[in-house]
């Protein structure tokens, strides 16, 4: 019911559409103001970089996209629904819904294999029948081999290394299938070859299901092959999204 009162009524194509969004923390001298007047619009099966020096608002950014925190001012609008005035519960179950997070830590759960850990935002939903099961251990195998981590399927976190760490919150953030993928330095453990694979895990997931990428890096190298790259200065965005930097949709196979 919440969802449908705060529907946008006007056509909007975007799946991300955010209007003069603010970010403030604390108060008096510990104040910050981490973004400032904040207009972005990303489109479904979109993938944009933002890319930016440490505090300058990349984190901030991506929560408020993501659905993890509020903003202090401004419009945020996800898949037509006006989030800033949804209540936390509404916010939550839209996030389960729609979003795949890789967070900067992978924050893996260290009891659960590798395996184990991909499945998890599928056994939060709750209780799978048979078949729906079966597709979905195959799909987080699937997921670990493309990554190159199909022998560390059954280790433990606490086995495997930063990299393979972080590939695995990689499967774990695409596993439901998500419209929408929020990825806090994604690739910041990973060396070339790694980053190729998720690269193309990414532009798969694109090209197949539709899913949108929000991506940060502090070095937009890493992003060859985002379609827009958005640059935060100090809580600012130095462009605006027609003069940022576009490029095709590349997809490879
Ligand atoms: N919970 C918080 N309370 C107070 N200040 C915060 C909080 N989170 C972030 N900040 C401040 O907001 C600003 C932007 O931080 P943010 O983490 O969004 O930047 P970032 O670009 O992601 O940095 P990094 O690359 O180091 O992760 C910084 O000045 C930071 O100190």
């Amino acid at each position: 019911m919440e969802a449908i009162l705060n529907k946008v009524p006007a056509l909007a194509p975007e799946l991300v559409n955010l209007g003069g969004v603010h970010k403030h923390y604390g108060q008096g001298l510990a104040a910050c103001h981490a973004l400032h007047d904040i207009h972005l619009k990303l489109a479904p099966a979109e993938m944009i970089a933002v890319c930016g020096p440490s505090g300058s608002g990349k984190t901030s950014l991506l929560n408020i996209i993501g659905m993890l925190d509020s903003a202090t001012e401004g419009s945020v609008i996800i898949a037509r629904l006006l989030v800033s005035k949804m209540s936390d519960q509404g916010r939550a179950d839209l996030r389960n819904e729609l979003i795949g997070f890789v967070f900067q830590s992978s924050s893996l759960i260290p009891v659960m294999t590798a395996h184990e850990n991909v499945l998890l935002p599928l056994m939060l939903r709750g209780r799978l029948d048979e078949t729906a099961l079966e597709e979905t251990e195959q799909r987080a195998a699937d997921l670990l081999s493309r990554l190159g981590l199909a022998t560390q399927m059954r280790q433990y976190p606490g086995r495997l290394d930063a990299s393979q760490c972080q590939r695995v919150a990689i499967a774990r953030a695409l596993v439901t299938l998500p419209r929408l993928v929020v990825a806090d330095e994604p690739t910041s453990r990973l060396d070339n070859g790694c980053i190729r694979l998720v690269m193309d895990l990414f532009a798969r997931y694109q090209h197949e299901h539709g899913t949108a990428f929000v991506l940060s890096t502090r070095d937009q190298r890493q992003f060859s092959r985002v379609s827009r790259t958005l640059q935060l200065n100090e809580g600012r965005l130095a462009s605006t999204p027609t003069e940022a930097r576009r490029r095709p949709l590349r997809v490879q196979g």
